[in-house]
């Protein structure tokens, strides 16, 4: 295997085989390669004891760092870690993404929606199917936790080729632009590229909106070259850069949105009392969508679902016919309670636009007034927050709070939020169980109330610690206590 690699220097004894290629000390098994990758936060070679200590065998680095007992292990120098790393994990999982469709979506918004759209159109339509990202690792209907939305490149190869072996006819990741930037998927041999939009967001990371936008366009990038490969990019038509990324690529564009133009165009939507309604327009003909996820940005996400299992060879027929049954996805316009109290919306947005985009979608529904809990807290780009508050004065009544607010001090993240307020009819409550109770309290019957930012999560992060805090449950509590028993 170290024929693939271009070593600088070789020490030690090299083992004849090994049993896994591993970056986390923690993590390494006897007899596996522990390969040093120098982080954001500390720096791999600083492990290498700890990996030796449990049965590594072979150290790849870029550097000699401390004493290093030679007589059982071997050592290798090269240049570069992370594009060796590649390089052995893909030999050693024998290539698994090139015998799957292998899908990446990416975006600021959508990515998870858009992930498991495509990964239950295909189990509803018989196919085997594996999604990566932001809920976790999904195997067919088996479901395995996750610590990013791109996981690192060891954990992504491994979800490969399970899903390989488990004969999937396609595997999809949800790529975050963090992901894209820091090679968690180099080698991954992607046959469509997915892209939802681009807005403010991530900031802290990236720096500007154009660096941030270059970051999204690695997907495209990483299509490659090869013509004799089948391969396309699914581009949300109505977003300003449809023709970027669309130049990036040689391989066929396959659009999809509202405008003229679009290959996948809907029309004349409707809110349903099951979700909504809309006119499909595609190169195999018109159909009428129904489906039970609301607001217009899941239109977007639905196309771009179709629109990438079109490009995989599927019929638009067909995926009309199960479009019904695909279920709305966990925290992301979750209806957690309804008459004959106020109705009660979970939602994942964390963004401006996602703000925006979430509101819009329920004002037709509103009777009464809008109530909207936002939030935020440490370890996010802090600056989008004004731009948050501002987008959320649409609504009626505004509570801002925290969410994960970590070691940042409260007053800070609400005063933050309150420079966007556009209007006072807001109050700022820094526990998130108790801003959620004063929501519920404050509307009545014919109100409708958002709750945003923690979606599917399970905790709240407070200091360093963190503990059980789901809005979905807290919700329901409420409810539960101050409806009269039948
Ligand atoms: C800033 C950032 O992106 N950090 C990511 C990065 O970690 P890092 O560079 O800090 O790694 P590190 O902790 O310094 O460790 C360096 C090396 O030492 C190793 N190590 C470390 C400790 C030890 O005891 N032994 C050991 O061997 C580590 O395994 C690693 O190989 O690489 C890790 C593996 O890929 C990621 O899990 C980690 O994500 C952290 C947890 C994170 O919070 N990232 C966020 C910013 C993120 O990536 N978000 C995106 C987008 C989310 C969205 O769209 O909303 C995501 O994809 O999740
Ligand atoms: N196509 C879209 N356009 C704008 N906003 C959207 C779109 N799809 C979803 N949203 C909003 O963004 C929130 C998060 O949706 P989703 O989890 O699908 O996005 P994501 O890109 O995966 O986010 P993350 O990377 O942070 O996990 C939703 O709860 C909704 O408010």
């Amino acid at each position: 295997m170290l024929n693939l690699i271009k070593i600088r220097t070789e020490k030690g004894n090299i083992p004849p085989e090994i049993t896994g290629i591993q970056t986390d000390s923690r993590k390494v098994e006897p007899g596996n390669i522990f390969v040093c990758m120098t982080g954001h936060t500390v720096d791999g070679h600083d492990f290498i004891s700890q990996a030796i200590g449990n049965g590594a065998t072979l150290i790849i680095a870029k550097k000699e760092s401390g004493l290093i007992d030679l007589d059982h292990i071997g050592l290798v120098l090269v240049k570069d870690t992370v594009k060796v790393l590649a390089r052995l994990l893909h030999h050693y999982w024998r290539y698994p993404t090139s015998s799957m469709t292998t899908i990446g979506v990416t975006g600021t918004n959508g990515k998870t929606t858009v992930s498991h759209l495509i990964h239950e159109l295909m189990l509803l339509m018989g196919e085997r199917s594996a999604v990566a990202g932001t809920l976790g690792f999904h195997l067919n209907d088996a479901h395995t936790p996750t610590a990013n939305t791109t996981s690192d490149l060891t954990s992504n190869l491994n979800m490969a080729s399970q899903a390989a072996e488990q004969e999937c006819d396609a595997m999809i990741f949800e790529m975050s632009s963090h992901g894209l930037v820091q090679g968690r998927v180099w080698g991954i041999e992607f046959d469509i590229a997915v892209f939802t939009n681009l807005s403010y967001e991530h900031l802290e990371y990236h720096q500007t909106m154009e660096k941030y936008e270059q970051a999204k366009g690695l997907l495209f990038a990483q299509l490659g070259q090869d013509l004799r490969k089948e391969k396309y990019a699914v581009i949300n038509a109505d977003d300003p850069r449809f023709h970027t990324y669309s130049s990036v690529t040689p391989f066929e564009v396959i659009s999809y949105g509202f405008s003229e133009h679009a290959d996948f165009r809907a029309s004349d939507m409707i809110s349903t009392e099951e979700g909504m309604e809309f006119m499909l327009h595609t190169p195999q003909g018109s159909f009428t969508i129904r489906t039970q996820l609301i607001g217009t940005f899941n239109v977007y996400n639905i196309m771009a679902a179709m629109a990438s299992l079109y490009a995989k060879g599927a019929e638009v027929k067909e995926m009309a016919r199960v479009v019904p049954f695909a279920k709305r996805i966990r925290g992301r316009m979750e209806k957690v309670s309804s008459a004959p109290s106020s109705e009660t919306y979970i939602d994942y947005a964390h963004t401006p636009d996602a703000i925006e985009k979430a509101m819009d979608s329920l004002l037709h529904l509103k009777k009464g007034r809008l109530i909207i809990v936002i939030g935020g807290g440490d370890f996010r780009d802090h600056t989008k927050r004004p731009m948050m508050a501002e987008k959320a004065s649409k609504a009626d009544y505004v509570i801002i709070t925290t969410n994960n607010p970590g070691y940042e001090p409260v007053d800070k993240i609400l005063s933050d939020f309150q420079e966007g307020m556009l209007h006072n009819r807001y109050r700022m409550i820094g526990d998130r169980k108790e801003a959620i109770h004063h929501a519920l309290e404050y509307a009545g019957p014919d109100d409708l109330v958002l709750v945003t930012d923690k979606g599917h999560q399970t905790t709240q992060l407070v200091g360093g610690t963190k503990t059980p805090h789901s809005d979905k449950q807290i919700v329901m509590e409420y409810m539960k206590q101050k409806l009269p028993m039948k």
